[in-house]
Order: C-alpha cells, then sequence, then structure tokens
C-alpha cells in the first residue's frame, strides 16, 4: 500500500499540487487521471522520489519515504519497476539484453541465472520468441511488453506504469491493460498507472484518482466512475469517445428510474 498525505508541489511561485491525499491499493490496480497539465506527472515523480514535495508525507507499506536513511530509500527504489512512456529500451541491446540490464546492475545472480530470470518473465508477456531481437525489429506491442518484463524482472512490489497505452491500436492497448492488470494480480504487486486512456479506465481502474489542476477532483473505483456527478470528472470522462455510450447509458438508467 502506499500512502500520499498532503502532498503540496510547487515549482517557483506556481502551485503544482494543492495538498494531495490518497491511498493506492495493494495489490490492485490503481489510476491517476486528468487533463494534460493536471499534475499526473509531477505527483507520480514525488511518489518514485525524483521530487521532493514542499510538504506532506509518501507512505510505503507505512514507512515514510521522505523519513527514512538513505540506504532504506535506494533499497526501497529496487522494490518499484517502471514502465516508462514510450518504453525506453536501449536501441542497441536485444530483447534479451534490454530485460537482463537491471539484473546486471542490481542483483549479485550468475549469468546462468539471470537467463533463466529474463526467460522467465519473457515467457509470461508471451515474448518468449523474440529474444535476440532488437527493439527496432519488433512492434509497438511488443516493445512495451518488453518494457513490461524489464520492469517485473526484479521482483517489484511496486509498479508504475507512464501512459501505457500510448501509440497503441485499441486491440493491442487491451492486450497491454489485461496483461498489466494479470501481472499486478500475480504477482501481488501494487501498480500505479498514469493514463489518459478511458478505455484503461474501465477495463483495470480498481482505484482512480482524477486530478484537476493540481487538486484531488474526485477517487473512486472504475464500477462509480460514470454514476459520478462531480461535473469536472463528467467532462473530462465525457469527452471521451467510448464513453459517450456510458452517458447513453447512463441516461436510459436514470430515466428507467424515473418512471
Ligand atoms: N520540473 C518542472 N519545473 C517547473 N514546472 C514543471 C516541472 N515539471 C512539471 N511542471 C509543470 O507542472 C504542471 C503539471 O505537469 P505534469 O507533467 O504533472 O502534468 P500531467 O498531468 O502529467 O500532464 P500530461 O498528461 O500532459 O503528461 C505543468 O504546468 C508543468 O509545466
Amino acid at each position: 500500500m502506499i500512502e500520499i498525505r498532503n502532498i503540496k508541489k510547487s515549482f517557483g511561485d506556481k502551485t503544482i499540487l494543492y495538498d494531495i491525499s490518497a491511498t493506492m491499493q495493494a495489490g490492485k490496480c490503481n489510476l491517476i487521471i486528468g487533463a494534460s497539465g493536471s499534475g499526473k506527472t509531477v505527483l507520480t515523480k514525488c511518489m518514485v522520489g525524483l521530487f521532493t514535495p514542499d510538504s506532506g508525507d509518501i507512505l510505503y507499506n507505512g514507512e515514510s519515504m521522505l523519513q527514512m536513511p538513505e540506504e532504506e530509500r535506494k533499497q526501497l527504489r529496487q522494490k518499484i519497476g517502471m514502465l516508462f512512456q514510450g518504453s525506453a529500451l536501449f536501441d542497441s541491446m536485444t530483447v534479451e539484453q534490454n530485460v537482463m540490464f537491471p539484473l546486471d546492475m542490481f542483483s549479485g545472480l550468475s549469468y546462468r541465472e539471470k537467463k533463466k530470470k529474463v526467460n522467465e518473465v519473457l515467457d509470461r508477456v508471451n515474448l518468449k520468441e523474440a529474444n535476440k531481437k532488437y527493439p527496432a525489429e519488433i512492434s509497438g506491442g511488443m516493445k512495451k511488453r518488453v518494457g513490461i518484463a524489464r520492469a517485473i524482472v526484479l521482483n517489484p512490489k511496486y509498479l508504475f506504469c507512464d501512459e501505457p497505452n500510448s501509440g497503441l491500436d485499441p486491440q493491442t492497448s487491451l492486450l497491454i491493460d489485461k496483461l498489466i492488470k494479470e501481472i499486478t494480480t500475480e504477482y501481488k504487486i501494487t501498480t500505479i498507472v498514469v493514463t489518459h486512456d478511458m478505455n484503461s479506465v474501465m477495463e483495470i481502474g480498481d482505484y482512480i484518482l482524477f486530478m484537476h489542476k493540481g487538486y484531488k477532483q474526485w477517487e473512486g473505483s472504475n464500477k462509480e466512475i460514470i454514476y459520478s456527478k462531480d461535473e469536472k470528472l463528467n467532462e473530462f470522462i465525457f469527452a471521451s469517445e467510448f464513453l459517450q455510450d456510458a452517458k447513453q447509458m447512463r441516461m436510459l438508467e436514470d430515466s428507467e428510474k424515473k418512471k
């Protein structure tokens, strides 16, 4: 579980985050959504320690990340897997070498053990056949899967995914969402996904934090979101084509109730 407590962050005289509190649920997919510039990335960077908030606290399993000694913080960082936007693979390395990289950096395993682990995770993301390929030789969806394999190879407790569906077609996006959800459950990871994708929100949003202009505007689950009466949230979600259907469904249900 990750607890965000009263986080404030400014750059110069510009306030970016106003007193954000939220709890990211253990073993679930926690989504941070909101319009461009609402503060999602800054909040996530505060959560992983890339930015220091001006005030407030971030607790991992009850332990303050901001108060813990540097050595403990380093250990915590190794429990955090990251899937970056655009996958951020090394072009000059094969798929296998990309996935092995965190093991080379942070594990004391022998080459044989590392290879076994790499094969395991590549198998898990259905990519075993691509071991020797270079990123330029595989599709966008495959690159994301390599990114996921690399993010989970050190058995993280926490997984941060930044726009995992950017640049993917709807079908491939769905596969990536399903994979993230399955891995979250199987490996008992606390996953945080920053996304604009309303399909993902409905598919995997166990917990959703909606940010608006630096404020926490709404929180809830994918079961609750389309029934929310929050105006700002409705403006955001119903701008999505996909949710026009949901809106119509809700209007129909509302009119049924009135009868
Ligand atoms: N290092 C920085 N220095 C100054 N301002 C910053 C910095 N990083 C982000 N900001 C500002 O903080 C605000 C929120 O940015 P942020 O990247 O968190 O938005 P976002 O919700 O993630 O948007 P997007 O969906 O476009 O990625 C923006 O106005 C941005 O210009």
